[in-house]
C-alpha cells in the first residue's frame, strides 16, 4: 500500500549543502513493506525518557533510578546531518546510544523509538553504524588487512571476492586513505602508524561497509585539528547527500563546522532546548532575548547559555528550563510533532515483518568462516610482534643451552645421577609452565574493549573468538617446547631413545598448554593484570610444592594430600620421570654397605611417590586441565560480556 501524504513528512532530496527546509512538500511513502534503502529512513522518538539504575535511594534518585533523558521528542530523516549538542552531562551520549539500540546495561527506556514505523530492536545493528569516540583497532594490522577482515565478516556471504575487493578499494579511496593502505594502524608510541584523523576515517570506513541507513557518531571531531575535523564533517555531508541519516554528538564546533550541519538538537539536563536548522537556532534564541554577540561562536554561545554554572546553579537552571519550555510551545516543535505523530499513526496502521525481511536480505558468514577470519587476524597479530616472538625463541634456545651445559655428564645411572635427573626433569617442566602462564595474563584485559564492541555489533560470538584465539596460539605452544627439548634434552643427556624423547616432548607440550589455559583462566576471571598476578603467584607456589620433585608426595599431611591432584606439574613430572626410569635395573650403589641405595628405576619412582602405572592417567589429567581451564575461562569471559 502506498500512501500519498499531503503534510510535510520526509525530505529525500534537497539542498544538502545548506540547512534543511522544514517546510517540505508532499512525499510518497510506503509502510506496507520494509524498504528503508529504497525510500529512505525516518527515525522518530516521542516522549522518550531514559533512566540509569543507580541502586541509590536518595530524594533526587527516584526509586534507585536516575532520569537522564526527560520526555524528549525528535525526528531524523534520510539525507539529514544532525548535530546533538549540549553541555557536558546534558545526556547526549545516553540519548544517542538509546536511539542506536546500543544503550549501556542497566539503562531503562520509557517510550518508543521507531524507524520507518517499526520499534527499534536488534535489526539496528545491521541497518545502522556507530562510530565511537574512542577508536579501537588491532594495531598490528595494516589498513588493508583491517578492512579485508571487516568486509569479510560484515557483508553478505554471497558477495563475490571481486566485489569485496572492489568495495575495499572504494572504501579506502572515499576515506582518503589511499596513501596509507599498507600502513599499520598502530598503537600510541609505535613507529610509522596512522594519525588520529586517519584512524577516525578508518573507523568511518569500517562502519560504511554495510552501507548503513542511519549513522551515529560519538564526537567524531574531538581531538582532531581543524583541517581533519572539517574533512570528517565534509565526509558526513557527502554521506547524508547519498541518503544516510546521521546523528552526531559534537563538542564546541567552530562556527564553520556548526553551519555545516543541517539540523541541530540542543540538550540541557536531558531536555530539548532547540531542534531545527542551525540558522533558526540563533533566531530562536534572539527572539527570546538571548542575542548571540557578533563574532561570537554560535555553538559556544548556546551551550554556554544552557550550561549549569557551579555557584550559580539556580539561575542557570531557570534560564535553561525557560528556553526548553519556550521551545516546547514553538512553531518548530509543533511542526516536528506533526511529523512524529504521523509516523506513530502510520506505525499503528501498518503491518510488517522486519525480522523476516532482514533475514531474507542479509546472509551472515558461516560460523566456521568467522573462525577462519578471526584466526587470520589473531595469527597476523601474533606474528607481527616478531620482535617478541623472536625474543621468546632466543630465550628458549638460551635457557636450553645453559641448562644442557649445566647437566652435561651429571645425568647417569648412579645415586648422584638420580638427583641430577630429577633436577633436569624439573627444568623441563617449569620452563614450559611459568613463563607461558604469566605471559598470557594480559590477553583478555587487553583485548576486552575491542572484543566487547565487536561482539555487540554482531560480528562474532565469544565462542568463535575464543576458539580462534586458541587456534592462533597453538603453533607457538607446540613450537616453543619442541625447540627447547630438541636442544636441552640431548645436551642434558636424558634417556637416548626416541620413545623417551617423544614422550618427554609430549609432556612438555601438554604442560605448556595446561599452563597457558590456567593463565587464560586467571586473565578471564580478573580482567586486571595486577590482581591476576597477586592471585596467581601463591597458586603457582602450591603447584611447585606439589610437583613431586621437592617433597615426597606420600608424606604430605592428609588434609593437604589432595592438592597434589591439582598440580599439572606433578602429572608432567611423573610422565617424564616414568619414561626416564621405567625398565632401568642397573643403578650403581655406593661401596659403603650402610648407605641408602636405589637400585632400579621402580625404586627411584617410588622414592618420589610416582608409579609407572600412572602414565595414561597423567596424560589424561594434563588434557583435563587444558579443557577445564579453557572452559572456565570461556565461561567467565562470556559472563563478563553479559554484564
Ligand atoms: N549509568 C549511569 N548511572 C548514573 N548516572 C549516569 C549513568 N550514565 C550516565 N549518567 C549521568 O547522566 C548524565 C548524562 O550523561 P551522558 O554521558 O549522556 O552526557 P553527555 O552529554 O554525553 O556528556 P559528555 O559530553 O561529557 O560526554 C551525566 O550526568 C552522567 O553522570
Amino acid at each position: 500500500m502506498t500512501r500519498i501524504l499531503d503534510v510535510p513528512l520526509v525530505r529525500m532530496d534537497g539542498p544538502i549543502d545548506g540547512p534543511i527546509n522544514t517546510q517540505v512538500t508532499t512525499q510518497l511513502r510506503s509502510y506496507s513493506k520494509w524498504a528503508p534503502c529504497e525510500q529512505g529512513v525516518t527515525m522518530v522518538w516521542r516522549d522518550l525518557s531514559i533512566y540509569a539504575l543507580t541502586g541509590g535511594n536518595s530524594s533526587t534518585q527516584h526509586r534507585g533510578l536516575k532520569r537522564i533523558i526527560n520526555n524528549v521528542t525528535g525526528v531524523v530523516r534520510s539525507g539529514t546531518l544532525m548535530a546533538l549538542m549540549g553541555a557536558s552531562g546534558a545526556g547526549k551520549s545516553t540519548l544517542m546510544s538509546a536511539l542506536a539500540c546500543r544503550e549501556a546495561p542497566g539503562t531503562i527506556i520509557h517510550g518508543d523509538i521507531l524507524v520507518n514505523g517499526r520499534k527499534v530492536g536488534p535489526f539496528m545493528h545491521t541497518m545502522s553504524g556507530f562510530v565511537h569516540q574512542e577508536d579501537l583497532f588491532v594495531g598490528t594490522l595494516t589498513v588493508l588487512e583491517h578492512l579485508t577482515f571487516m568486509v569479510n565478516l560484515k557483508v553478505d556471504r554471497r558477495m563475490s571476492q571481486r566485489d569485496k575487493e572492489h568495495l575495499i578499494d572504494e572504501l579506502i579511496q572515499r576515506s582518503g586513505l589511499t596513501m596509507c593502505t599498507n600502513t599499520r594502524i598502530g598503537h600510541a608510541g609505535d613507529g610509522k602508524v596512522l594519525s588520529g584523523g586517519e584512524k577516525k576515517r578508518l573507523a568511518f570506513a569500517t562502519e560504511l561497509i554495510t552501507k548503513p541507513n542511519i549513522l551515529f557518531c560519538d564526537e567524531p571531531t574531538t581531538g582532531l585539528d581543524s583541517f581533519s575535523a572539517r574533512y570528517i564533517v565534509r565526509t558526513l555531508q557527502d554521506l547524508a547527500r547519498q541518503g544516510t541519516a546521521i546523528i552526531c554528538t559534537i563538542h564546541q564546533p567552530s562556527s564553520e563546522l556548526f553551519s555545516m550541519f543541517h539540523e541541530v538538537m540542543l540538550l540541557t539536563e536531558g531536555r530539548v532546548a532547540f531542534m531545527g536548522p542551525p540558522r533558526d537556532a540563533l533566531a530562536f534564541f534572539a527572539e527570546h532575548g538571548h542575542q548571540c554577540p557578533d563574532n561570537y561562536n554560535p555553538a559556544d554561545f548556546m551551550i554556554g547559555l544552557l550550561a549549569t554554572y557551579p555557584g550559580d546553579e539556580n539561575t542557570s537552571r531557570r534560564t535553561a528550563h525557560r528556553i526548553c519550555d519556550l521551545f516546547a510551545v514553538s512553531p518548530m516543535a509543533e511542526q516536528r510533532d506533526i511529523v512524529v505523530n504521523l509516523e506513530y499513526h502510520m506505525a499503528e496502521k501498518a503491518e510488517f515483518d522486519i525480522e523476516g525481511h532482514h533475514g531474507r536480505r542479509m546472509r551472515n558468514l558461516r560460523w566456521y568462516k568467522k573462525i577462519y577470519w578471526l584466526v587470520y587476524r589473531a595469527f597476523l597479530s601474533v606474528t607481527r610482534d616478531s620482535s617478541i616472538q623472536t625474543l621468546r625463541i632466543v630465550q628458549k634456545i638460551g635457557i636450553a643451552i645453559t641448562a644442557g651445559l649445566c647437566f652435561i655428564g651429571a645425568v647417569d645411572k648412579t645415586q648422584k645421577g638420580i638427583q641430577a635427573m630429577q633436577g633436569a626433569i624439573f627444568i623441563c617442566v617449569s620452563e614450559n609452565t611459568f613463563v607461558p602462564m604469566y605471559s598470557v595474563l594480559s590477553t583478555f584485559p587487553q583485548d576486552f574493549p575491542l572484543l566487547l564492541r565487536e561482539k555487540k555489533s554482531g560480528l562474532y560470538s565469544i565462542g568463535q573468538y575464543y576458539i580462534a584465539h586458541l587456534l592462533a596460539m597453538t603453533p607457538g605452544l607446540v613450537f616453543e617446547p619442541l625447540i627447547f627439548m630438541c636442544i636441552g634434552y640431548w645436551l642434558m643427556g636424558l634417556r637416548q631413545t626416541f620413545y623417551a624423547f617423544g614422550m618427554t616432548v609430549l609432556a612438555a607440550i601438554m604442560s605448556m598448554h595446561a599452563s597457558t589455559a590456567c593463565g587464560y583462566f586467571f586473565s578471564a576471571v580478573f580482567n586486571n593484570v595486577p590482581l591476576a598476578l597477586a592471585c596467581l603467584v601463591p597458586f603457582d607456589n602450591v603447584l611447585m610444592m606439589t610437583s613431586g620433585i621437592f617433597i615426597q608426595l606420600d608424606t604430605l599431611p592428609e588434609y593437604l594430600a589432595w592438592t597434589k591432584y591439582l598440580s599439572w606439574l606433578m602429572y608432567s613430572s611423573e610422565t617424564m620421570a616414568i619414561v626416564q626410569w621405567e625398565n632401568i635395573y642397573n643403578i650403581s650403589c655406593p661401596v659403603e654397605p650402610n648407605l641408602p641405595c636405589l637400585e632400579n628405576g621402580d625404586a627411584v619412582l617410588d622414592q618420589y611417590s610416582f608409579s609407572a602405572n600412572n602414565l595414561t592417567r597423567d596424560l589424561c589429567a594434563l588434557c583435563g586441565f587444558y579443557v577445564v581451564f579453557h572452559f572456565l575461562a570461556y565461561l567467565f569471559l562470556w559472563r563478563r560480556t553479559k554484564k
